[in-house]
């Protein structure tokens, strides 16, 4: 077996009194697809920023292919191309040159490095804007080039921080094809998103992140199956009295009638439907319509970061405002450890 993408265990992190990680513990196969959801202040932009060393951790462990992110920062950041989220781009440069100095900083010679440039512009489509300086771009553009920066070190694993925060329709539709097509090829994917829609069709596994823990990690459609489905049922009349029905599932958690419409509620709603039109018939009710709505995603991850609705206790508390300029790597500012922890500082991540 290959060794995992990443490896974090009883990952911890301290603000003064403010918990942003409280024993986060994750595996993440080499070349899945993976989503990180967690609401406003769940400790997201913190996990990333200590796989890329713009934060220090303050206890458990992390490892990027194999690799400490502290003990082996050079290797564990020469592994991670990350799209932040906030557009932390030298300013003054053609975006074809900052897409360079990244290169040559990772050590690719500088007849490599433009070739490189050259394909990553064409591969997220903004190659005709490569003499543009990053603050002439469109909101668009700018995370297109953010992307393009990720991929400029042909990075094993690619760290996504909500790249499609405020892009249009067909801008997003494209990220993800490109995104997916990226993962085909065989890189390992870590996505953190809002967008509940995006990570049910993108990811092959989520981890729901709340107050810093950890509440639930599996497929999206087995987060589904935790939530409660719907059942409708019209019947062709009113029943005198409704028979006692799916007596012992424990998926049902609720059964009402209002005149001719039954709603059962429970969980694997699929699952108990069919057990659900078996007894109806057998009491001689016929059935005019049946619907099963399905629990959203959505609604699961609702339920499961509400306030105290969590396995566990949340341990963090107040809320700030992202930081302007920290939260992502350099991209020509010959970046080493000394720079990060200044730039991290900067702004006001550490
Ligand atoms: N530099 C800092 N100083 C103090 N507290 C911080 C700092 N950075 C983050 N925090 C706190 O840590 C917690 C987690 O923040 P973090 O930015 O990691 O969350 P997030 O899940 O990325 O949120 P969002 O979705 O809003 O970006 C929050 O309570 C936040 O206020």
């Amino acid at each position: 077996m290959s060794t995992p993408a990443l490896e974090i265990d009883g990952l911890r992190k301290s603000y003064d009194d403010v918990t942003a990680l409280d024993g986060v513990s994750l595996t993440v196969p080499e070349g899945q697809f993976f989503g990180l959801l967690g609401p406003n202040g769940a400790g997201k932009t913190t996990f990333i920023n200590i796989l890329v060393g713009l934060v220090r951790k303050s206890g458990g462990t992390a490892r990027v292919f194999g690799h400490d992110v502290e003990d082996d920062y050079r290797r564990t950041r020469d592994a991670i191309g990350l799209a932040p989220q906030e557009f932390n781009v030298d300013r003054f440069f053609p975006i074809r040159e900052v897409l360079e100095h990244k290169a040559g900083y990772h050590g690719i010679p500088a007849a490599a490095a433009r070739e490189r440039a050259d394909e990553v512009l064409k591969q997220v489509g903004i190659y005709g804007k490569r003499d543009t300086r990053f603050d002439w771009l469109s909101g668009g553009m700018k995370r297109r080039f953010l992307l393009a920066r990720a991929l400029i070190t042909d990075p094993d694993l690619l760290i996504l921080d909500e790249p499609t925060a405020g892009v249009d329709v067909q801008l997003r539709r494209d990220l993800w094809e490109l995104v997916t097509d990226l993962n085909e090829q065989g890189k390992t994917i870590l996505l953190t998103t809002h967008y509940i829609e995006e990570a049910e069709r993108l990811c092959d596994e989520v981890a729901i992140l709340d107050s810093g823990r950890v509440r639930a990690v599996a497929t999206p459609d087995e987060l589904k199956d935790r939530g409660s489905d719907r059942i409708s049922v019209e019947l062709s009349t009113s029943p005198a009295a409704l028979p006692e029905l799916l007596s012992g599932d424990d998926r049902v958690e609720s059964i009402d009638t209002d005149g001719r419409q039954l709603t059962v509620v429970a969980r694997k709603g699929g699952l108990v439907a069919p057990q659900l039109v078996r007894e109806l018939d057998r009491e001689g009710l016929e059935i005019v319509d049946l619907e099963i709505s399905r629990t959203s995603l959505e609604e699961v991850f609702v339920e499961m970061t509400r306030q105290g609705g969590g396995e566990q206790d949340g341990g963090t508390s107040g809320d700030r405002d992202a930081p302007e300029d920290g939260a992502g790597d350099g991209a020509n500012s010959g970046d080493d450890g000394a720079q990060t922890e200044r730039r991290a500082a900067a702004g006001g991540v550490e």
